[in-house]
């Protein structure tokens, strides 16, 4: 039976962290962090993630500033705010909330954030140098998976690990965080033959695919880590990741939970990111 990865306590103390060095750079520079959340549209999941992000900057000392846009805002609109974001000094981090209305491109808009501020690290100069290992910041939910594989005390040298989806947010950052760490990288996507076979070599799994459920027991190696980054909304309200938690749990040596595992995590290193930024927009560091 697996142990639990307790993403809520792991985040906690990742906050508290950023907390107390918040807290000491303030008394001591009086180095004040913002970040500005921007939100185009009413999805309701999106508004959720934005009041978790909101109050965890109010627990760790942050100023936040949240732009609720309409659904219709036009793309100049947005790019117009996130200029003047760019060039406030009370924002040191920006975060336009992910996905936008389909009549506005999401790389126009990432690509405007000044990369300084880009504390999600979407923008093509960040990824760069996170390809190059010479970053300042990392992407928040890969990161976390990273601080969450850290915290079962798993060393990731020469492991196998397979991470199962390929996206710009999730996958593609985190095999490269893997392999920046010395594991053996394998990345899968929806047009992998061999999955199953795949994912039962693998001493550390980590999904991100967004479908309910899909990873089962019975492709999981025993004692394998497993890091469920899925966050799917069933019909019945509930949330559910991609791995079937019950089948699963009785073969890896770790796992996520769902909620309670990654999604906490994502917030927590944002809030870090954050402070990173300040620092150095204020030549600490
Ligand atoms: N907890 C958190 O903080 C976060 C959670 N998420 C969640 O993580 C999940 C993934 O997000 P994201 O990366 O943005 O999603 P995307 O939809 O951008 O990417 C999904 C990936 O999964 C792959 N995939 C889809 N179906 C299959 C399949 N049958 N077999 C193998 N691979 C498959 C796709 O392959 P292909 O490229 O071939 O299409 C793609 O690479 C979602 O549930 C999302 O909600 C996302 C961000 C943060
Ligand atoms: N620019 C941008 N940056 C992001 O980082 C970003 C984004 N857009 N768009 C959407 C995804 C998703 N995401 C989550 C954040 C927190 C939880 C989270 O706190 N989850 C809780 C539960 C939340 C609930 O109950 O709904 C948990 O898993 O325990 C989940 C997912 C950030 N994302």
């Amino acid at each position: 039976m697996a142990q639990i990865i307790d993403g809520k306590a792991v985040s906690a103390a990742v906050k508290a962290e950023v907390a107390e060095e918040t807290a000491k750079l303030r008394d001591a520079k009086g180095l004040k962090v913002g970040l500005a959340v921007v939100i185009v549209g009413n999805d309701p999941a999106s508004r959720v993630y934005v009041n978790n992000k909101k109050k965890a900057c109010e627990a760790v000392g942050f100023q936040s500033f949240e732009y609720a846009m309409e659904e219709n805002t036009t793309q100049e609109q947005l790019l117009d705010l996130v200029n003047v974001l760019n060039r406030d000094d009370r924002v040191n981090g920006i975060l336009v909330q992910l996905p936008l209305p389909k009549h506005i491109d999401e790389k126009a808009v990432i690509n405007a954030i000044s990369p300084d501020k880009d504390v999600d690290a979407f923008h093509p100069i960040n990824v760069g140098k996170i390809m190059i290992g010479e970053y300042s910041f990392l992407p928040c939910t890969p990161a976390g998976v990273m601080r969450l594989i850290e915290s079962t005390g798993t060393d990731i040298t020469g492991k196998q690990c397979v991470v199962i989806g390929r996206s710009n947010i999730v996958g593609k950052p985190q095999a490269m965080l893997l392999l920046q760490k010395n594991g053996t990288v394998t990345i899968c996507h929806s047009k992998t033959r061999n999955l199953k076979e795949i994912c039962l070599g693998a001493d550390i799994l980590v999904v991100a695919i967004g479908r309910a459920n899909f990873v089962t027991g019975d492709m999981i190696k025993e004692g394998a880590v497993v890091i469920d980054v899925g966050m799917n909304r069933l019909d019945n309200g509930k949330l559910c990741g991609d791995v079937e938690f019950e089948s699963a749990e009785k073969k890896a040596s770790f796992i996520t939970p769902v909620p309670g595992g990654v999604g906490p995590m994502t917030i927590a290193m944002l809030m870090k990111n954050t402070l990173t930024a300040a620092k150095q927009q204020a030549g600490i560091e």
